[in-house]
């Protein structure tokens, strides 16, 4: 039996398909896995028995990634799961940022008791016309699942696009429409685009990436739409742009005190990945993955460890082992193991940066003194038997 404790509500799409070995904890103590969703992790103390961490969504921001491989903690998300929601809601911030909706739908909301509303109307309409997003330009800063769909609906939409990813994925370009212009500098988008949209993750590389010299470079009356994360774009250069009406608008899914009243700010309470669907589709993907990582020891979307996926266990027991990515630790696990004579029927092993991940399908099952030598070689960080 798995334990799991729940940091943020999980769609029970997801909660449902765990099996009769798995069971949904108030404990946080007791719990072998975590499922959240944008709960900071950083100061929670987490116990010994915290094996996994799945968190229902994209960003992993607010998990200490590095920390947890250290302890043999696997991190997984669910790439791709809320893409069409976030997509969806910046095709709703880009037609805010044209035309005054909100404005208008607050004015009929106030006039509402007026006994000769639709005259009104219609004196007042003007005051709230604006522009159509076809024949304008677009910068897409960020190729991955979002930003592919948000390029490629922005195209259909009538729009010029341009995208800008430097470390843009084979399946990504594949994705990604072929009218699509491809900016290999950051400049060019600034230069060119009437609306700029930032689809990156956070991370230190990434923090305030849109600041005052980005800014100043902009078009004269671009809007900043930004659904990924709040710390990529620094306020001040952007309540700056506004006040000097170099920025027409900035539409962000992350409010906070600097800017949420600031006009010309158009704010959304972080609901990019607000819909039933991606919310299923996130829970659906982390409670799969948890637990075929808990029973079979695959890693599939790991974000601190490397994929490394032997399917279901048919052997007579499987060994799994986080490890430093150092040299020779194959050789010395597979030696303690054939030192006493234990065939290995099959074996995998992955690295992803400092850190490394092997799977032992085994005849049967090793002793204890075996497993204990093999968790005592240096750079083995966890050890599991299944
Ligand atoms: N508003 C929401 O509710 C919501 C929902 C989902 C994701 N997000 C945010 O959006 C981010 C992107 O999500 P995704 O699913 O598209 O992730 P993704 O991993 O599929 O794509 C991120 C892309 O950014 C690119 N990238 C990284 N650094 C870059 C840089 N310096 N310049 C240009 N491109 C760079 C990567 O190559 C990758 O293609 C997430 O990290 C998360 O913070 C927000
Ligand atoms: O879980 C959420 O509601 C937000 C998720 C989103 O920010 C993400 O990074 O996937």
């Amino acid at each position: 039996m798995y334990t799991v404790k729940c940091l943020n509500p999980i769609s029970n799409r997801g909660l449902d398909l765990f099996t009769s070995e798995f069971e949904v904890i108030d404990d946080l103590n007791a719990a072998d896995a975590v499922l959240v969703r944008s709960a900071s992790m950083h100061d929670l103390e987490v116990p010994d028995s915290m094996i996994a961490v799945a968190r229902a969504g994209a960003g992993v921001n607010n998990i200490p990634l590095e920390q947890y491989a250290e302890k043999g903690i696997t991190v997984f998300n669910t790439p791709g799961a809320n893409a069409n929601g976030v997509k969806e809601l910046v095709v709703a911030g880009l037609l805010l940022a044209s035309r005054d909706i909100i404005g208008g739908v607050n004015w009929v909301k106030d006039n509402a008791k007026e006994a000769d509303l639709t005259k009104l109307i219609e004196k007042k309409k003007k005051e709230f016309a604006g522009n159509e997003l076809k024949g304008k330009s677009i910068g897409v800063i960020g190729l991955g699942a979002i930003g592919v769909l948000v390029a490629n609906i922005c195209n259909r939409l009538g729009m010029n696009v341009y995208g800008y990813d430097p470390y843009v994925s084979v399946r990504s370009a594949w994705s990604l429409s072929r009218m699509v212009n491809h900016s290999s500098s950051l400049d060019e988008i600034y230069e060119k685009c009437d609306f700029l949209t930032i689809h990156v993750p956070y991370m230190e590389s990434t923090k305030g990436m849109i600041g005052q010299e980005a800014v100043q470079k902009m078009k004269d009356g671009a809007t900043i739409l930004n659904f990924a994360r709040g710390e990529l774009v620094d306020d001040q250069a952007v309540l700056d742009g506004l006040a000097a009406k170099k920025i027409k608008h900035y539409v962000t899914d992350f409010p906070n005190p600097a800017i949420a009243a600031a006009d010309g700010v158009i704010t959304i309470p972080h609901l990019g990945a607000s819909t039933e669907e991606s919310e299923e589709n996130c829970a659906e993907m982390a409670v799969d993955q948890l637990m075929n990582y808990l029973e079979n020891g695959n890693i599939v979307n790991s974000v601190n460890y490397p994929n490394c996926d032997l399917g279901d266990i048919e052997a007579e027991c499987r060994i799994t082992v986080h490890h430093k990515n150092l040299p020779n630790m194959i050789g010395q696990l597979t030696s303690a193991l054939a030192e006493e004579g234990y065939n290995i029927e099959n074996m995998l092993n992955k690295s992803k940066g400092d850190y490394a991940y092997s799977i032992f399908d085994v005849a049967k099952r090793p002793s204890e003194a075996v497993l204990s030598k093999m968790k005592q070689i240096d750079g083995v960080i966890r050890l599991r038997v299944l």
